[in-house]
């Protein structure tokens, strides 16, 4: 399996499942595919971005002169949809803190879209996409807790602003749907991906 992603955290949900993928990062252009999905429903969005990954990471794969290539690739991409708005991830202290602001006692949807691509004798035999959804409800922290946990600078590099599995972890109260996926791979949805191009997950385990 290829993992089409530079995040650490999607390796480690993998590797903790069993796998051992390959990495190729994408070098898409986020905003540029962002630009182009105005209006979109949030989970087109999220499913879009992690199509235009898998076609940058295929693409790369099949430019080899390799005529027996046999992969799964697995892209993915992540955005918060608070107040009817996709954000992703908030790159500056100021936009992180913000964020928290807003959403401090507050719930919102963690969404996930994935891309599967099959790939057999170095062509694209089937692809399948869905996006994952979870309720993500924030503890009620005080600024001084806010511009604490943003000063550690883990909130501006992952979607929402917030994680599951790190110092984020104190703020989140409860979530309803699949944990993988706020982390940043849903197992249960690529499970069925896989099934949907052929490939029975428990055949990829190490
Ligand atoms: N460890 C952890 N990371 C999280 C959590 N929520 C979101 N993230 C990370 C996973 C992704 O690396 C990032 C979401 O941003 P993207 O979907 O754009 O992926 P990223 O640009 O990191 O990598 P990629 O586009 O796949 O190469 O946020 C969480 O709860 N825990």
């Amino acid at each position: 399996m290829v993992l089409g992603s530079a995040s650490p955290a999607r390796l480690r949900v993998l590797r903790a499942a069993g796998l051992d993928p390959r990495v190729i990062v994408s070098d898409v252009d986020e905003d540029a595919v962002l630009d182009t999905l105005h209006g979109a429903p949030p989970a087109e969005v999220v499913v879009a971005l992690a199509g235009a990954k898998a076609d940058a990471v295929v693409a790369t794969i099949l430019a080899s002169d390799d005529h027996a290539i046999d992969t799964v690739v697995l892209t993915c991409d992540s955005m918060l949809l608070f107040d009817g708005e996709l954000s992703g991830k908030p790159h500056t202290v100021d936009v992180a803190r913000a964020q928290w602001r807003r959403m401090r006692g507050r719930s919102a949807e963690l969404l996930t879209g994935h891309r599967v691509s099959r790939i057999r004798d170095s062509r694209v035999v089937g692809t399948a996409q869905a996006s994952a959804a979870t309720t993500i409800r924030f503890a009620d922290i005080d600024d001084a807790t806010v511009d604490a946990y943003a000063a550690t600078g883990e909130p501006l590099a992952v979607a929402g602003a917030f994680t599951l599995d790190g110092l984020g972890g104190w703020f989140v109260e409860a979530i309803d749907g699949d944990p993988s996926s706020v982390i940043g791979i849903g197992l249960p949805t690529v499970r069925l991906l896989l099934a949907d191009v052929g490939v029975d997950v428990t055949s990829l385990w190490r």
